[in-house]
């Protein structure tokens, strides 16, 4: 008896891969759940071997937003799946390539497509890309993404800047940096309490003001996903003072931080989070795309702009 049950085991190394992955089949069929220093350090060399100019900004696109990086000038695109070790984006709305090259005159580099950990990856997977983009010499980090709003007060279409993130999925023991911790990349115990950056927030609002437009200020809830909330969830995430809810960034802004980098978080409110039995509406993706591709232009200006507050150095306390 337990002589045929170790013998299927073996057969089906499920913990190893997946049976998908023993059959070649699934996207995401991989084995390889840390990325050690040695690891990033080959990627970035692999990368700066195809792009020399050392990149200032790094950003990640959220989902809808990778227009963002077709607005880049003299780019190279590298798409994931060229590049050793780097997982694929299996979403609707994310397209996989690194891009380099100039925004507003500034060397950027910027992720058209972010993994998320209900497409199978850990969050250590998800967020490693952060570790790449800070070796190739970016100190300076904007993540956008598509959220549902929590706060009553917010409308489809709203932009919120990300002034806090609650962590859920850390709460249950899924942080990124938990398992062995290389110093190399940052301290065991880093402090996130100021992951994004106040004065990057209070910038960017006197640059929306310019335009007249109202940004929002909120806490951003991360959940795994990637079952949209039920009512009862959406009321608890309120009364824990959650403005705004997606299933993504708090892995990304947690490694930045880690490693030491600046960072603005900008969530696009594509959808209410509605809390009444009686209401039929129900978040789908087709308008989380629909909304984001909407407003992708009034984003992308913000963030052309907010690159010449870079450029200028135009910041205390820059480190
Ligand atoms: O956070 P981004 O990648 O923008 O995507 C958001 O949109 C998807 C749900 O519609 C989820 O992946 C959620 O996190
Ligand atoms: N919930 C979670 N993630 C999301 C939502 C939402 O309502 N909208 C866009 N991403």
């Amino acid at each position: 008896m337990s002589h045929n049950t170790n013998t299927s085991i073996k057969s089906a190394p499920i913990a190893e891969s997946g049976p998908w992955a023993a059959a070649g089949e699934h996207p995401n069929a991989v084995t390889n759940r840390f990325y050690t220093y040695e690891c990033v350090q080959e990627i970035a060399a692999f990368i700066q071997r195809l792009v020399p100019a050392k990149p200032e900004l790094a950003i990640i696109c959220g989902s809808g937003l990778g227009g963002l990086a077709d607005l880049i000038v003299d780019k190279t695109v590298i798409p994931y799946s060229e590049i050793p070790h780097f997982p694929r984006s299996t979403v609707v709305g994310h397209r996989s390539n690194l891009v380099f090259g100039t925004f507003n005159g500034l060397n950027v580099v910027c992720m058209q497509g972010r993994f998320h950990p209900y497409e199978g990856y850990t969050t250590a997977m998800c967020a490693f890309p952060v570790r790449v983009m800070h070796m190739l010499g970016a100190r300076s980090l904007v993540v956008t993404c598509a959220a549902g709003g929590l706060n009553k007060d917010y409308s489809v279409g709203d932009i919120m800047l990300i002034k806090d993130h609650l962590n859920l999925p850390s709460f249950a023991g899924n942080n990124p940096l938990i398992g062995h911790n290389d110093e190399r990349f940052g301290p065991r115990f880093p402090p996130v309490g100021h992951a994004y950056d106040r004065q990057y927030i209070m910038k960017m609002k006197e640059i929306a003001a310019k335009y007249n437009l109202q940004l929002r200020e909120g806490v951003y809830c991360g959940l795994g996903g990637p079952c949209y909330e039920t009512i009862a969830e959406i009321n608890m995430l309120r009364l824990l003072g959650g403005d705004a809810v997606g299933m993504s960034t708090v892995h990304e802004v947690t490694l930045a931080a880690h490693c030491g980098f600046r960072t603005l978080g900008i969530a696009l409110i594509t959808n209410k989070c509605l809390s009444d039995y009686n209401s039929t509406y129900e978040a789908v993706h087709e308008d989380v795309i629909r909304i984001s591709e909407l407003k992708a232009d009034e984003l992308q200006q913000l963030i052309f702009d907010f690159v010449n507050v870079l450029k200028n150095n135009d910041l205390e306390n820059q480190h």
